[in-house]
């Protein structure tokens, strides 16, 4: 699905790894001093390193040869006191970098989940949430291991074999000749691999987060795939993306292997050469014993960072992809923003108008028209207003523009005369409360979920609001209202869960109280002790209600047809009932429980 185009767009090349590397700069600025004195850590370990073979051409051509044991004794101490030196340097390196480059990544895990909330719901409607939290989790994790060494050993091997191949040549011009040639092919080969091998580690991570969205689905939707037995089904789909996913890891790994064979069997055959070459050398007294063996000792002190070359070029390449891809959603624009200048509801009475509102989603097919083709309605402060369409006839998405889930398209929604787009976010959501039909419940407890929209309510009204809900049944929960309900909720019932909903829209205390059928899971009997609790503070809260069943509608003062995009006609459950053959037809639709008329029922 579109997971692919955006791996097909961003996955263009132009952006070039560097400048996509340096993006990291802004998180990873405040770690820079220790990444940079970890280098010089590293540095000092690679020069130490290199300074060792020094010494051993001295012992070899010197005591070694004249048997002075006093000086071997002290080059011996030397070298030991060398190696010490080299592995506190590297543990220094570990030290310095480990710490602040957590930070980094919990700095950059943190401003993701600030933009994951920032970004509008038509992004979350299009993007997987396997995807996200690939990205969040096993990305930046990436991102912080290749700043931790990738980054450090990239820079210092590099540096190392320059600094080695200086010293080669400075010992042996002929042998270092021999020796770098052998350089030429690994650097040609290794921009080779760059190319093959970042094409594949991008797809390898989009694979990855198209399993985790598979496994996220299915411990979702385990109940269904119970139900209809379907688990085996599931499976299969699972292995045969587990199976891509298996076969591009090893088509990695293969590209890998070919860059590691290169790096192993070209330094050691041009060892063998140097190996020839220099005994030669000593035979024609052109080189001297000591000045064979630091060679290649310096020899073996750069195969490390040759060989590493490839993986660490690898891991630059996954680090780059990592980064692609946390700037895909970084990037990805907010549509819906507060305003520059915000304006204020100065008369809050909570009137709620849609005035010539058009809205197409985002993927609607040209040429078809537009869902809302220019609704035009207006509900009065503290009027109950049902809304009644068929099935798709977008009610719920006229709902949603009240709270600016989207934006309209054209013509605007106002809040007591004030376009919602003019008002801050939070400023519009506090007006406006919402409940769901689908009544998400977070891994709290009861009492942090309803007070959700109010966190600072107090009990009494955390309490009132539980009643109006007629979710008096948290008392009887193990904890009361301090019970966690469980991922999603899920350990409570469906009608529970609407329940608290509407309680956590009703304790936010809203002048405008938005609700997209939120009373579904109900036995009729609770319903309709809801309704009565509703309708007590319905009378100052003005509400717009999605309606599926007729008792709903009988709570309204009036009703809102929605037909063809268009608002057809307003009015009273029997007005419409003597006047709109489509409202007959919708009502006869819905539920064939008979319907009271609200004026009998008060
Ligand atoms: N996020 C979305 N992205 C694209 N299209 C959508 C989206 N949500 C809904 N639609 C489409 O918009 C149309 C109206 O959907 P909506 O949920 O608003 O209807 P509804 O009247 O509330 O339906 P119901 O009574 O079944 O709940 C449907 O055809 C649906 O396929």
């Amino acid at each position: 699905m579109r997971m692919h185009d955006v791996s097909d767009t961003t996955s263009r090349r132009g952006a070039g790894v560097v400048r996509t590397l340096l993006r990291l700069y802004p998180f990873a600025r405040p770690a820079m001093p220790r990444i940079v004195l970890g280098m010089v850590a590293s540095l000092g370990a690679s020069a130490v390193a290199l300074i060792i073979p020094q010494v051993l051409e001295w012992v070899v051509d010197g005591p070694l040869s004249s048997g002075d044991e006093a000086q071997i004794w002290i080059a011996g101490a030397l070298v030991l006191g060398l190696g010490v030196a080299e592995a506190a340097l590297i543990a220094a390196r570990r030290v310095l970098v480990l710490v602040p480059n957590t930070r980094v990544e919990a700095r950059m895990r943190n401003a993701l989940y600030a933009k994951l909330q920032d970004l509008p719901v038509a992004f979350h409607d299009r993007w997987p949430s396997g995807q996200l939290l690939s990205r969040s989790v096993s990305d930046l994790n990436l991102i912080r291991r290749w700043l931790s060494f990738g980054l450090v050993l990239l820079v210092v091997n590099v540096l190392t074999i320059i600094g080695g191949a200086v010293i080669l040549l400075a010992m042996n011009w002929v042998l270092g000749l021999v020796f770098l040639a052998a350089a030429i092919p690994v650097i040609l080969y290794s921009f080779s691999f760059e190319r093959r091998y970042s094409e594949v580690a991008r797809r390898s991570q989009d694979q990855a987060g198209d399993l985790a969205t598979s496994v996220e689905e299915s411990v979702h939707g385990i109940r269904v795939l119970k139900a209809f037995g379907r688990g085996r089904y599931a499976l299969k789909r699972f292995e045969s993306q587990a199976d891509r996913l298996r076969a591009t890891e090893i088509e990695k790994a293969r590209t890998v292997a070919g860059i590691w064979l290169y790096l192993t069997l070209i330094p050691d055959l041009a060892f063998g050469v140097c190996l020839v070459l220099g005994v030669w050398l000593v035979s024609v007294n052109a080189a001297t014993v000591g000045g064979l063996v630091a060679f290649f000792a310096t020899g073996t002190v750069l195969l490390f960072p040759i060989w590493s070359m490839g993986y660490f070029l690898a891991m630059t390449l996954d680090a780059t992809t990592a980064t692609t891809r946390f700037y895909e959603v970084m990037d990805a624009p907010v549509s819906i923003t507060d305003p520059e200048h915000p304006a204020t509801v100065t008369d809050p009475r909570g009137r709620l108008e849609f005035v010539d509102v058009h809205f197409r989603y985002d993927d609607a097919p040209a040429g078809v028209p537009d869902l809302l083709d220019g609704v035009d309605l207006s509900i009065e402060p503290g009027e109950t207003m049902a809304l009644v369409g068929l099935t798709g006839s977008g009610k719920s998405t006229l709902t949603s523009l009240a709270a600016r889930l989207y934006d309209v398209t054209a013509g605007s929604v106002r809040v007591d005369g004030v376009d919602v787009r003019d008002l801050t976010r939070s400023d519009l959501r506090a007006r406006v409360g919402m409940a769901f039909e689908e009544a998400t419940l977070f891994s709290q407890t009861v009492r942090e979920n309803v007070l959700l929209g109010r966190p600072d309510a107090s009990d009494d009204e955390l309490r009132e609001a539980l009643r109006i809900a007629q979710a008096e049944f948290v008392d009887e929960l193990p904890d009361g209202l301090d019970t966690k309900v469980g991922e999603e909720g899920l350990s409570l019932s469906g009608g529970q869960r609407q329940r608290l909903a509407l309680a956590r829209a009703i304790a936010a205390r809203p002048e405008i109280l938005v609700l997209d059928d939120p009373l579904s899971a109900l036995d009729v009997e609770t319903e309709a002790r809801v309704e009565a609790e509703l309708r007590r503070v319905l009378q100052s809260t003005t509400a717009l209600i999605v309606a599926h069943r007729p008792s709903t509608v009988a709570l309204a003062d009036r009703v809102a047809l929605l037909q063809d995009g268009r608002v057809t006609a307003v009015g009273t459950h029997s007005e419409l009932l003597a006047t709109s053959d489509h409202y007959r037809f919708v009502i006869s639709s819905l539920d064939d429980e008979p319907t009271v008329p609200k004026e009998v029922v008060r």
